[in-house]
């Protein structure tokens, strides 16, 4: 085992001198294959202690095998071939599928780059303690989710997966250990993980980084490959900073060095919150604008893009929508504002409270829309619901609108067809059923007892789920779902047929004439749209 404090990062960054050191010395061995010969190489070998010794692999486990810990560690053992990384989780059906051919998520890239290094020197398990003990480097990457009950409920994060992570890994350690926090944690964490590890050391020496992970699903693995940056925070202190390089130097095998941020603990972990929270803020400003699209008759798509045309904006994340979902902005934005209000700063929680309110106000607004059009009721109609996953090119459905939307329809008792190319229905029926921040628990990624709702049909095609509906809405923006036949979806819907496009992602001019009803997120509504005003 190496330890932390001596030569982690040397000895990566040695890697190649000794490559070509054990190339020497069995160019050498071959030359004088004496008994002799051998001896003397091994003597030198033991008593210079480098570089051989450093030939032993770095060992990385990474607990918590999700949507961040299974693509980062994959691509971490893609590109240091000579780290054995193990990634270990507590759901055993999680680590199964992740050793089989049909992984727990789906994400583009993901297959190629698993099936490369898994069982080389990429092993997923369930023996979680046994892979921490032996890890050179742990980077823990477990649910931080937004607490449901007691002190801070509905806002704070829920660190009781985390401190449980950092309590056996106290235990069961008996080297130093680089511990990395990869999850996103609130501001300060890291004290709180410091003192719980160092508390009966056993004279361990643990360094705690920060490292957090800005992969977007969908696009995690090319996310992981070009990374806009990467940041690691660690101590002021001479074990914190060999910490900060050693870290540095697994990054450093594929990412550029320039791109490699390194920063105080504090800042590393408040930027993370701090970057979801800008990100959302644009979609929140950009939806805003929408609703005043379409009271004005400007199109939120000319606005966007003549907006984002000023370098200072930039063009990226200007697409209006039904409001952002997934497992990040908003747990992370309640987590910022719980920070902010803990720290006596009631003002700065506001401003970030609002983006979550807007983001509420644009899934409403939309239901609204959608029952307002169809005579103000959507009572015993079916409505199709064409995309269930948070966005396209993943089957998550973390606080996807599209729970929200259905959910809204539902309380107005509409019959819904569901079609989601990666979203099964069990799934569906689950997050249906589930109250409100209890999706990202990990006793939600065992099997539930199947309540499914009856109003809730789910179907494996967009014809399937608009035949014979009086309403189609668009909450995914599926590449398919530009290029459905919908002179066919009209013929086979109820008329007068409605589509209300939560993405934009279909051309209204020629839905209009087909003889649809079009409803598009903050464009120029249609005169049946105007005479039917939704109470936002
Ligand atoms: N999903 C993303 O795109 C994304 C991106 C950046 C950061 N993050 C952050 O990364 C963290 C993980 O997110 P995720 O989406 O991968 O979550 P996830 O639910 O997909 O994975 C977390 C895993 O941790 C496991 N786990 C929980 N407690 C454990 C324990 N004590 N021991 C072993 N395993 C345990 C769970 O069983 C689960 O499989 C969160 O803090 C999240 O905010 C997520
Ligand atoms: O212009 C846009 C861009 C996105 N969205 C929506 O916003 C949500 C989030 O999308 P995206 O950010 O692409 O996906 P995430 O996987 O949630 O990634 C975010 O959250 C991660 C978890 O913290 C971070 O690591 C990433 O950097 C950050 O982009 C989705 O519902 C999108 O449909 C819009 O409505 N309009």
């Amino acid at each position: 085992m190496l330890g932390i404090e001596g030569n982690l990062g040397d000895s990566i960054n040695t890697v190649q001198r000794s490559w070509v050191f054990l190339i020497l010395h069995l160019k050498f061995l071959s030359l004088f294959p004496s008994f002799f010969t051998q001896i003397l190489f091994l003597f030198f070998d033991l008593t210079t202690q480098d570089p051989l010794r450093i030939l032993k692999m770095v060992k990385i486990c990474c607990i918590g095998a999700g949507y961040v810990g299974g693509p980062t560690m994959a691509v971490i053992a893609l590109k240091c071939p000579e780290i054995e990384v193990a990634v270990v989780d507590i759901s055993v059906s999680r680590i199964t599928a992740w050793n089989s051919d049909a992984l727990p998520i789906y994400e583009p890239g993901l297959d190629e780059v698993v099936k490369k290094c898994r069982g080389k020197n990429l092993f997923f398990s369930t023996d979680v303690e046994k892979h921490v003990s032996e890890a050179d480097i742990v980077f823990v990457s477990v649910n931080t989710p937004t607490k449901t009950q007691g002190l801070g409920a509905g806002k704070a994060a829920d660190l009781t997966y985390w401190e449980s992570a950092a309590r056996m890994i106290a235990d069961v350690s008996k080297s130093n250990k680089i511990v990395v926090e990869k999850s996103t944690v609130p501001v300060k964490t890291a004290e709180a993980i410091e003192k719980i590890l160092n508390h009966n050391s056993k004279g361990i020496d643990f360094q705690i980084l920060s490292n957090p992970e800005f992969l977007a699903e969908g696009t995690a693995i090319q996310d992981l490959f070009n990374p806009d940056r990467v940041l690691i925070g660690g101590r002021e202190t001479p074990g914190g900073q060999k910490a900060i390089e050693a870290l540095r130097d697994v990054y450093a095998h594929w990412v550029p060095v320039d791109r490699i941020i390194c920063t105080n603990l504090w800042s590393a972990e408040l930027s993370k919150l701090a970057a979801n929270a800008f990100l959302a803020q644009r979609i929140s400003s950009v939806n805003a604008m929408s609703a005043l699209c379409e009271a004005t008759g400007a199109d939120v798509s000319q606005v966007s893009h003549a907006v984002g045309k000023d370098t200072r904006i930039g063009p990226k994340f200007l697409n209006s929508s039904v409001g952002f979902g997934g497992s990040c902005f908003q747990k992370d934005i309640l987590n910022l504002v719980y920070i902010c209000e803990c720290n006596g700063l009631p003002e700065v929680a506001n401003y970030w409270k609002q983006v979550i309110k807007i983001n509420d106000y644009q899934k409403t607004r939309f239901v609204n829309r959608i029952v307002s059009s169809m005579f103000n009721t959507v009572s015993g109609k079916k409505i199709a619901i064409l995309g269930f996953a948070f966005k396209k090119d993943t089957g998550d459905t973390r606080e996807t609108p599209a729970i929200d939307v259905c959910k809204g329809l539902l309380g107005d008792k509409a019959l819904l067809s569901i079609y989601d190319p990666q979203v099964n229905e069990e799934q569906i029926q689950r997050d249906l059923a589930m109250n409100k921040f209890d999706w990202d628990h990990p006793v939600h990624l065992q099997p539930m007892s199947p309540t499914s709702i009856k109003q809730v049909n789910v179907v494996w095609d967009a014809y399937a789920a608009t035949k014979d509906a009086h309403g189609v809405c668009i909450l995914t923006e599926w590449d398919e779902f530009k290029t459905l036949d919908y002179q066919r979806i009209y013929d086979n819907m109820r008329k007068p047929a409605f589509i209300f496009d939560g993405r934009n992602v279909v051309d209204e001019a020629k839905l209009r004439a087909i003889g649809f009803i079009v409803y598009s997120i903050g464009k120029p509504l249609d005169q049946w749209l105007k005479d039917m005003p939704a109470v936002a």
